[in-house]
């Protein structure tokens, strides 16, 4: 567990749905007090913590010190307008968004004190995201500090160099869920084909997921090692194995998934940059 930190006095939502709803729970757990939050965004009544989610910035409200944008990235050129009277000298504007880059926020945002750039993923609603973030080098230290304090209260986090390797970040950690949620859904439904009942084949497909990347993460082999330490010569592994490593079937295939994810990220950059 990450130390518990000092939130900020007040935190604002631009757009509280499936990631920004997540981070905000994940916040919420960690002690984040609901009355700090605000929520602006179009549809629901409410948000995480039953927190109520406003149409716009209630009147006499002081403006919040951090503001999250949780919109999808097509709706930024929409929000922006609205939102920018919201950032004052002294607002920290962080960003969710994939593709759109900190100079276009910062374009968006000129009065902000800092804005910083955060990629996570649906794992920070129980503190098992990884994430990264950007800033330009010589950027603010103590915002920096606070990101990472902030960041790290729902997962590992790491900070990015330089900020074209955000595109392969998002790919891996930001995407990286849906790729392997559908590849539970493909052991499952191959387990079916096998004759488990389909309600027992996802369970046990689950089950074994979780233990095994455990068991990687805690081992001191790597995961190439562990797959042979699995694999009997001549036994049941083996076979399967075979199948995965024929013409690096399995590497070439996730090097295809995470090349295409990496390469719309930079395109989604120019889009909406
Ligand atoms: N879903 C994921 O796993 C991840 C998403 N992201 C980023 O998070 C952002 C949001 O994605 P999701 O949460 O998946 O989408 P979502 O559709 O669940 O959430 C977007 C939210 O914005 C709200 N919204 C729409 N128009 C608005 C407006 N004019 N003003 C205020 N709020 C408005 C919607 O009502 C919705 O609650 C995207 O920019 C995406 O790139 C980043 C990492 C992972
Ligand atoms: O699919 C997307 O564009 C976002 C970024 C990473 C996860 N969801």
């Amino acid at each position: 567990m990450p130390d518990r930190i000092e939130f900020p006095k007040s935190i604002g939502f631009i757009g509280c749905g499936n990631m920004a709803g997540a981070m905000l729970s994940g916040w919420l757990d960690a002690g984040l007090p609901k009355d700090r939050v605000t929520i602006i965004s179009p549809n629901s009544k409410t948000g995480p913590g039953d927190i109520a989610v406003e149409r716009n910035w209630p009147e006499g409200r002081p403006l919040p010190e951090w503001l999250v944008l949780g919109v999808k990235p097509q709706k930024l050129a929409e929000v922006a307008d609205w939102v920018r009277p919201l950032v004052r000298p002294d607002t920290v504007v962080m960003s969710i968004l994939a593709g759109v880059t900190h100079g276009s926020l910062k374009a968006r945002f000129p009065e902000a004190k800092a804005i910083v750039r955060v990629m996570p993923n649906m794992a920070v609603s129980i503190g098992k995201s990884v994430s990264t973030g950007y800033m330009p080098q010589g950027s603010d230290a103590d915002i920096q500090a606070q990101t990472t304090a902030l960041m790290e209260q729902l997962g590992q986090f790491y900070w990015l160099d330089s900020e074209s390797d955000m595109h392969a970040a998002t790919a891996l950690a930001g995407s990286g869920p849906a790729f392997l949620f559908r590849f539970i859904d493909a052991l499952s439904k191959g387990a079916e084909a096998n004759g488990i009942a389909p309600e027992q084949a996802r369970q046990m497909a689950l089950a074994m997921v979780e233990g095994a990347a455990q068991l990687a993460a805690m081992s001191e082999f790597d995961p190439g090692t562990l797959a042979d330490k699995v694999a009997s010569p001549g036994g049941v592994t083996r076979a399967g194995l075979n199948v995965l490593d024929q013409d690096e079937a399995l590497a070439q295939l996730l090097t295809e998934t995470l090349r295409a994810a990496t390469e719309r990220d930079a395109e989604m950059a120019q889009e909406f940059s």
